[in-house]
């Protein structure tokens, strides 16, 4: 049982203020299926309309992962939808939690299928290190270190709030 909290509504609070400085005239907000895709809703709602936040995109991993064999079709393998064209487009990536690169790799890989952007900037709710590829996000509400065997969960309430829990024992 891990003695970790976070809180993720404040959490929520930082990463909005982090998207907003990023933000540039004529971005696209992506979110990954499917943590990153509640906050990149949610921040639609909240950013000030002077930003001209349009129809966020959803992007999933699943079919470009590198464990696809073992997995197989993943739940997700269809949620990718892009409202926008990809092609010389600046994106806003989002994501709730960063850890290996490795879904934010075949994200990557996902998004060239539809196109070529002119940008990818990553903003994610927490950062846990771990990193196995050379991946680093603009910004991070917060920078944690968890044991490799435990996994940190978004959850959504049916009124939009935000949870995290820390899944598995060390
Ligand atoms: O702990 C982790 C690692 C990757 N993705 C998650 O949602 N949680």
């Amino acid at each position: 049982m891990s003695t970790l909290t976070l809180d993720a509504e404040a959490l929520y609070t930082e990463l909005r203020a982090g998207v907003q400085q990023l933000w540039r005239p004529g971005m696209a907000l992506m979110g990954i299926w499917s943590g990153g895709a509640w906050l990149a809703e949610r921040l639609v709602a909240d950013l000030p309309a002077t930003l001209a936040v349009g129809k966020p995109g959803v992007i999933s991993s699943a079919l470009h992962r590198d464990d696809f064999s073992a997995r197989g079709m993943a739940s997700g393998t269809d949620a990718t939808k892009i409202p926008f064209a990809v092609d010389g487009a600046h994106i806003l990536l989002l994501d709730d939690v960063l850890f290996t690169g490795r879904t934010i790799r075949a994200v990557i890989n996902e998004l060239y299928d539809f196109g070529r952007p002119a940008s990818v900037t990553l903003a994610v709710l927490v950062d846990r290190g771990g990193r196995e590829l050379p991946i680093q996000p603009a910004f991070a509400a917060a920078k944690i270190s968890l044991p490799p065997e435990q996994k940190l969960a978004l959850t959504r309430t049916d009124d939009g709030r935000f949870s995290f829990s820390v899944k598995g024992s060390i």
